[in-house]
């Protein structure tokens, strides 16, 4: 319609270039590869940024095209972000985490032209040599003092290519949904899935969790993204820090909770995010220096779900908030959020910790609701358990490769729902509560018990670390659960202790078959625990008669 207000695209180059205008002097701090702290402006970062993009084009890229990245956070990544996405091509961050023959399907499936990689991934990228068909080049971050020597022939070296390259480069401007970026799903649950992001959706997403409230980003903020950028975009955070100034701390390849320390006491970090993994190292660091960094106001935790015990420990003993997030790669990521409300502000401390625990409160923009097995909607009572779902402005709408009619399991219905695969409680303050991953949930006598729960309740008992529950196969009850605990250091918990401690919190009959205690358990490229290895493991184990708990009561 004629005068109808469209106005310019909303385009991911428009972040770093406001950043650079308005708050060119504001900092990212970043962890370098090559051990030292590197230290620069977003002034520079746009112009760094500016080079690269005419480096693209040097290369011979094409809108759409899709570049590759195999790098922890840091600035050249941060850079790459921008230039990739500004340039008009696809910012494709690869997982280097996963198995490198996941790595090498993944990079082929997905056709990247480039690679642009960290020093520390060299022999990843060697032991895959031969496999990667679509690569014209790729090119190592670093500079020339610091380039390998390597089997692969013709390795480009970023800093020369970026000191060869003109500073001067016109974003161009094209549809805001055109593609931006892609990421692969955690292969958690299966096969990695291809998630495509638009420039539209990224920078709703951004500013949705800038808001005052959500991220609180603003000039006077200091985010630490524990998160890595290889694994949905770091939730948006490198997004969100340019066009609201706020200062960006990047920790490089050091995530251990003493480095994690030292690094935000020393930049003021006011906030971080991470999965739950990552803060029990932290919490170990804080605990033998006797506080916080100084300046740290909250953690998001996100990924899995937040035990009740590290929001008592972060908040009761250190005095840090914990804001839990909940999302998935194919919602960009978040899609609630959990800031304790002014209103709960006053209750006794363990029953708002119960409500911390939840998953949280939709953001703007996005819609939930949850359905039982016909689909049919289910009251908002905080008791109905039904398969959440999701819609809004930043959930994609199908997996990469799906118009070719390749076929992922799309899990999106013509009325734009997401099936989550989560199960899922929504209170009537709007709060969602995951109970599980529906293939998780374990099925005992036709009845559901709800492996989080469970995890929960066990890492209360003192002396426990980590928990993992998993349903085993059972003649009598079809499954029953299996607790397998990582005992906290010097702690020797037995099994008789850790059952009347559940006893007191979960009802008879779902308490579990055995208890086992283990060194460690198995994680999965973004720190979450791999049920789908446990229960393999231990999928007889209820058959050799170690079951020790009736189904009555
Ligand atoms: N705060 C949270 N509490 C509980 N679970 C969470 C939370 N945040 C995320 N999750 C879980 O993580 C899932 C999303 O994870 P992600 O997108 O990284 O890949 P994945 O689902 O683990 O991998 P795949 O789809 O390949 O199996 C959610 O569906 C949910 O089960």
């Amino acid at each position: 319609m004629l005068g109808l207000m469209m106005g310019k695209p909303l385009l991911i180059s428009s972040i770093l270039k406001h950043g650079a205008e308005i708050y060119g002097q504001q900092e990212i701090v970043s962890r370098a590869v090559e051990g030292d702290l590197h230290r620069y402006s977003y002034e520079e970062a746009h112009k760094r940024a500016q080079r690269l993009a005419n480096t693209l084009g040097r290369f011979g890229i094409e809108r759409g095209d899709r570049i590759a990245t195999l790098a922890w956070n840091g600035y050249r990544h941060f850079e790459i972000y921008y230039a990739v996405s500004g340039f008009g091509a696809v910012c494709h961050t690869l997982n280097p985490r996963l198995h490198p023959s996941q790595i090498a399907y993944i990079l082929n499936h997905a056709e990247d032209k480039y690679l642009f990689i960290d020093l520390t991934f060299m022999p990843l990228i060697e032991a895959m040599a031969g496999q990667l068909e679509s690569l014209r080049g790729i090119v190592v971050m670093t500079d020339h003092a610091h380039m390998p020597e390597s089997k692969i022939p013709g390795l480009l070296c970023y800093e020369e290519l970026l000191a060869n390259a003109s500073d001067q480069f016109d974003w161009p401007e094209f549809d805001e949904n055109s593609a931006s970026s892609l990421c692969y799903t955690s292969g958690t649950t299966g096969h990695p899935k291809g998630v495509l992001y638009s420039h539209r959706s990224t920078l709703l997403h951004s500013m949705a969790i800038a808001l005052p409230g959500i991220m609180n980003f603003s000039e006077k903020a200091a985010v630490l993204p524990v998160v890595p950028m290889f694994h949905v975009n770091a939730w948006g955070i490198p997004y969100a820090t340019p066009f609201t100034g706020t200062k960006l701390v990047n920790p490089g390849p050091k995530l251990d909770g003493d480095s994690l320390w030292e690094l935000m006491e020393t930049e003021g970090v006011t906030a971080s995010a991470g999965v739950p993994t990552i803060w029990l190292d932290l919490l170990r660091a804080m605990r033998e220096r006797g506080r916080a960094p100084a300046n740290l106001e909250f953690v998001v935790i996100g990924g899995s779900a937040t035990p009740k015990s590290m929001v008592k420990d972060f908040e009761k003993d250190f005095g840090v908030e914990v804001r839990q997030g909940w999302g998935m790669t194919e919602t960009s990521p978040v899609g609630t959020i959990n800031v304790v409300k002014q209103s709960h502000l006053d209750l006794p401390d363990d029953e708002r910790h119960e409500i911390q625990i939840k998953q949280g409160r939709k953001l703007f923009g996005v819609d939930l609701k949850i359905v039982d097995e016909n689909g049919s909607a289910l009251p908002h009572d905080g008791q109905a358990q039904g398969e959440l779902k999701i819609s809004g402005p930043w959930v994609c709408s199908a997996y990469f490769k799906a118009e070719s009619g390749e076929d992922q399991g799309n899990r999106h219905d013509e009325e734009g729902w997401f099936s989550t695969g989560d199960v899922a409680t929504i209170d009537p303050e709007g709060y969602v509560q995951i109970t599980d991953r529906v293939k998780d949930m374990i099925k005992s006598g036709g009845e559901w018990i709800s492996s989080i729960d469970l995890e929960n309740a066990a890492t209360g008992h003192p002396d426990v670390m980590m928990a993992a529950v998993i349903g085993v196969h059972h003649h009598k009850w079809d499954e029953r659960p299996l607790l397998l605990i990582v005992p906290k250091a010097d702690a020797t918990p037995d099994q008789d202790a850790v059952r009347d401690y559940l006893a007191g919190q979960v009802a008879k009959w779902w308490l579990p078959d055995d208890i086992i205690f283990v060194e460690s358990l198995p994680l999965g490229a973004t720190g979450k625990i791999l049920k789908n290895r446990l229960r393999e493991e231990y999928k007889d184990h209820l058959s050799d008669g170690n079951e020790s708990v009736s189904h009555s009561s």
